[in-house]
C-alpha cells in the first residue's frame, strides 16, 4: 500500500483520476497511455483468481513500421524512466532487492557485450556467405532435389526433438531459429558456421541477441530467413510440415504424423478410425519413412506397441519408399550393451533398410543421418520457399520469447519447474495472429508472484512479450498469457 500511496503523488496526472487497479494496469502497459473512458483494461476472473490473465488487447501499442527496410531504429515504446520509477515505487530500495537488480543488470550488461560481439563476428563473416546465399536462392528448378520424410513414432519418441535437431544441424537457414528453439538450458553453448566462421553461442547471448530488436533483423537476415509467416498445411489436414531443411539444392520436409495412435495390439483405436486411417493412407506417400522410438524407455519399460507399430510398418512395404528405424535418446543408455541388445532385436527387421542409433536432443548421429537424408533426395522442385519462416519455427519463438521475459522478470523467484505450453495459435483474417500461452504452476505462492500485484508482473511480461513478438513477425500480434494452478 505504501507503494502505492507513493505512486499515487508522484503519477502524471490522468492516471491519478484512474480508479485503482485500472491505474496500476496503465502503469504497466508498455508507455503511459492516453486516458480513454471506454478502454478501460481489465484482468479476467479465471478459475485460479483474478488478474491471471493478460490480454494484449487490453493495451494499445503504437503501431511500428513493419517493412524492416523502411524502419528507422528502434527505440523502446516505453517510457525508461518512467518505468525506472515505478520499478523504485513498486519494488522499495530495500538493500535485497537493490542487490539482486543490480547483479542482474551486470548480468544483462555482460551478456549484451557478448551478443554485440556474436554480432559483430557474424557480421565480419566472410563475403563468400552472400554468394552462398545467393547459390540457395538461386537454384533452377531443373536442379532442385526433394525429399519428403514422415516421422512416426510412439508420443514422447522425440520426433518433435529429432526434426528441431535436423533443422539446426544442416541448414544455416533455419540454424538460429532452431537453436532459439531447441531445449538447451542456459548456459548451453552451441556452435555453428557462418561461412568459414564458427560461431559459438551461448543460449542466453542468442536469446539476448533475438531480443534487441535492430539485431534480430539483422540476425535473421544473416541466416536468410525472411521474415513471414505460413501455415504450411498440406493436401491432408493430419499432415502439416515440421520442419524444412533447404541446402545446397537439396530440400528435405519433414512431416508429423499426429494421430497414429495404437491399441494394445498395435492397431489404430476405433474411435479415431477416420483421422487414423487418413494418417495410414498418407504415410505410403513419403520417400522415406522414420519410425523412431524411445530406446531407453524400451530397455527399461519395453511397450508392446511400440515393437507391433515397427512390424506392422516393416510388413506393409512399398516399393517406392525406404523406412528407417531410428533408437532415440541414446544418451539415456548408460550400459552400451544394452543398445547392442536392441540393435539385435531388431536387426533382421522386415521391411527396414537401416538402422540409426541417435539423440535427437543432443545431436548423436543425427549427422549420418542427415547425410543419409541427403543421399535419397530425387530430381524434382523444392515445395517450400527456403527463405519462409515455418509456424512452427514461429511457435516456438513466440514461447521463448515470452520465456526470456519471465526469466527477466521473475528471475530467482520463480523456479524452473513452471509449465509453459502455447494452447491456441491462430492467423486471423487480416494477417494478425493471435497467441495463446498458459503458464502452469504448481503452488498457489508461485503463481502469486506470477501474476504480481493486481496482475502487474504478468502485465508487464505481457506488454513485452508482445512488442518484440510484433517486432519479430512484422505483424500485429495479440498475446495472451494466463497463468494456472496445476
Ligand atoms: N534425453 C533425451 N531426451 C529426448 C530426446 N529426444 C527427445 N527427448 C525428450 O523427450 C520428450 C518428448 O520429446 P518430443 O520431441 O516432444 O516427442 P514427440 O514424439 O514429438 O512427442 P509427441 O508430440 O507427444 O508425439 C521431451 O521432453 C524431449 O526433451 C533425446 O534424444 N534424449
Amino acid at each position: 500500500m505504501k507503494a502505492l500511496r507513493a505512486l499515487t503523488t508522484l503519477s502524471p496526472k490522468p492516471y491519478r483520476t484512474h480508479l485503482y487497479p485500472t491505474f496500476l494496469y496503465q502503469f504497466y502497459s508498455a508507455q503511459p497511455q492516453e486516458e480513454d473512458p471506454t478502454h478501460a483494461p481489465t484482468f479476467s476472473d479465471s478459475e485460479n483468481g483474478s488478474d491471471s490473465v493478460f490480454d494484449s488487447t487490453d493495451y494499445a501499442i503504437p503501431s511500428v513500421a513493419l517493412e524492416p527496410n523502411t524502419r528507422t531504429p528502434q527505440q523502446p515504446t516505453w517510457n525508461e524512466k518512467y518505468r525506472e520509477k515505478a520499478d523504485q515505487l513498486i519494488f522499495g530500495k530495500e538493500s535485497q532487492r537493490g542487490k539482486l537488480r543490480f547483479l542482474e543488470e551486470e548480468e544483462e550488461r555482460k551478456r549484451r557485450v557478448l551478443a554485440k560481439a556474436l554480432l559483430e563476428a557474424a557480421l565480419e563473416a566472410p563475403d563468400d556467405m552472400g554468394e552462398e546465399e545467393d547459390e540457395v536462392m538461386v537454384v533452377k528448378e531443373e536442379d532442385q532435389k526433394s525429399l519428403s520424410v514422415g516421422i512416426i513414432g510412439a508420443p514422447n519418441a522425440g520426433k518433435s526433438a529429432l526434426t528441431n535437431c535436423m533443422n539446426c544441424f544442416k541448414s544455416k537457414f533455419n540454424l538460429c531459429l532452431a537453436v532459439l528453439s531447441c531445449e538447451a538450458g542456459v548456459g548451453t553453448r552451441t556452435q555453428f558456421w557462418y561461412g568459414d566462421a564458427l560461431l559459438t553461442v551461448e543460449y542466453p547471448a542468442l536469446l539476448c541477441i533475438a531480443r534487441d530488436r535492430e539485431a534480430t533483423v539483422h540476425i535473421y537476415r544473416l541466416v536468410g530467413m525472411k521474415v513471414a509467416a505460413v501455415s504450411r498445411k498440406t493436401n491432408t489436414t493430419t499432415h502439416e510440415v515440421s520442419g524444412v531443411m533447404t541446402k545446397e539444392n537439396t530440400q528435405i520436409c519433414f512431416f508429423d504424423t499426429p494421430g497414429l495412435m495404437l491399441n494394445k495390439s498395435g492397431f489404430p483405436h476405433k474411435d479415431m478410425k477416420v483421422r487414423v486411417e487418413s494418417a495410414w493412407g498418407s504415410v505410403s506417400l513419403y520417400d522415406v519413412l522414420i519410425v523412431i522410438f524411445d530406446v531407453h524407455r524400451h530397455i527399461t519399460r519395453p511397450d508392446s506397441r511400440v515393437t507391433r507399430l515397427i512390424e506392422r510398418i516393416g510388413a506393409q512395404s512399398h516399393p517406392k519408399q525406404k523406412r528407417i528405424l531410428c533408437m532415440n535418446k541414446v544418451d539415456l543408455v548408460e550400459k552400451k550393451k544394452d543398445l547392442l541388445k536392441v540393435a539385435e532385436q531388431f536387426k533382421n527387421l522386415l521391411g527396414f533398410e537401416r538402422y540409426f542409433m541417435i539423440s535427437g536432443l543432443k545431436g548423436y548421429g543425427v549427422k549420418d543421418l542427415t547425410q543419409y537424408l541427403m543421399d535419397q533426395a530425387v530430381k524434382r522442385p523444392w515445395d517450400e520457399d527456403p527463405l519462409i519462416m515455418s509456424e512452427e519455427v514461429m511457435k516456438n519463438i513466440s514461447l521463448e520469447v515470452v520465456r526470456e521475459r519471465l526469466l527477466d522478470h521473475v528471475h530467482q523467484e520463480i523456479p524452473y519447474n513452471i509449465e509453459h505450453r502455447l494452447m491456441d495459435w491462430k492467423e486471423l483474417r487480416d494477417g494478425s495472429l493471435r497467441i495463446e500461452q498458459h503458464l502452469i504452476t504448481h503452488k498457489p505462492s508461485q503463481r502469486k508472484i506470477l501474476v504480481g500485484k493486481n496482475g502487474s508482473k504478468i502485465g508487464r511480461i505481457g506488454v513485452e512479450a508482445n512488442e518484440e513478438l510484433r517486432a519479430i513477425f512484422q505483424r500485429e500480434v495479440h498475446l495472451i498469457l494466463q497463468v494456472r494452478l496445476k
